[in-house]
């Protein structure tokens, strides 16, 4: 493990809070229930299980250490995935993975990347939400890098859902804005100089989730996937139509924190 990843793992576990509370009021006769969820949070290393490099963090799980825990957390978390996207992702698996697999299989083979952090939020023992993200180096982020070759230092956003019982009580706000932003990629800042801020893949039709990133401030990167300018063509009558393109299947958004 390097040193960087180690201190970027103490960031992380300093900004996600430990619990997540919200309250629900009962409409019809007032009484106010708390929900409190608690963190669990794991960490792909790299190397296999018997690299020195190997080492026990206290309070996050390493998934090379304890597969057994380590595999029900992502096999929750690939549950709620495909509740949450599953019909996308079985339309889209051939043309973002290249391969014929099932989008399950790719997904699970991209959730072991080596680096990645899951921040995961717990109900009982039920997954509630989680967050999955990586220190690590992207292309076209840059404005003006008209050939999207720059390569900067950024925190990619692989993932981040809500159970839908625990939706619009602001744990996605506050995962992001507060704890993954605010927080993590802040204190990442202090430590290096080029840092970019944050970057993620949004599917195009997810206007939700969208919507809650250009509310945190994000914006389309540069070298992101766009529809193209609207054209016209001429019609059998000699009159013209407007033919709209269709948005590509994901956006790339980003957020600079200069
Ligand atoms: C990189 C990626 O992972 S892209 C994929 C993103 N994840 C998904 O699409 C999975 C399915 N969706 C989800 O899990 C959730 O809806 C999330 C993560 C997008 C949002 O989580 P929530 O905890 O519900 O969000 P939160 O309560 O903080 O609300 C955030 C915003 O969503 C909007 N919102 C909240 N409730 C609703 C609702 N019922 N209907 C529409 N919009 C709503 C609001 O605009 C809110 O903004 P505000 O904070 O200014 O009021």
């Amino acid at each position: 493990m390097t040193p960087m990843f180690h201190q970027f793992l103490k960031i992380c576990m300093q900004d996600f809070p430990e619990t997540l509370e919200y309250t629900n009021t009962d409409g019809n006769n007032g009484t106010a229930t708390t929900t409190v969820l608690k963190r669990e949070m794991l960490f792909i290393p790299e190397g296999d299980s018997n690299s020195q490099d190997n080492i026990e963090i206290p309070t996050c799980v390493n998934y090379r250490l304890h597969k057994s825990r380590g595999n029900h957390i992502l096999d929750s978390c690939v549950q709620l995935i495909d509740e949450h996207l599953g019909a996308k992702y079985r339309r889209a698996s051939r043309t973002m993975y290249g391969n014929r697999k099932p989008w399950k299989a790719n997904k699970l083979a991209e959730m072991k990347s080596p680096n990645l952090v899951y921040v995961s939020y717990w109900d009982n023992g039920a997954l509630a939400a989680f967050a999955s993200f990586m220190l690590t180096e992207e292309t076209g982020l840059v404005e003006g890098d008209a050939a999207h070759e720059v390569s900067v230092p950024v925190i990619y956003l692989y993932e981040v859902h809500v159970a839908c019982v625990h939706r619009g009580h602001g744990i996605g706000r506050r995962l992001l804005e507060r704890a993954l932003c605010e927080g993590v990629a802040r204190h990442v800042r202090c430590l290096y100089e080029e840092f970019f801020g944050v970057a993620l893949t949004v599917f195009s039709d997810n206007t939700r989730a969208r919507r809650l990133y250009e509310a945190l401030g994000f914006y389309r990167a540069p070298g992101s996937p766009a529809a193209g300018a609207p054209t016209t063509r001429p019609t059998r009558h000699g009159g013209e139509r407007v033919v709209v393109p269709r948005d590509p299947l994901y956006y790339v958004y980003c957020l600079h924190m200069p």
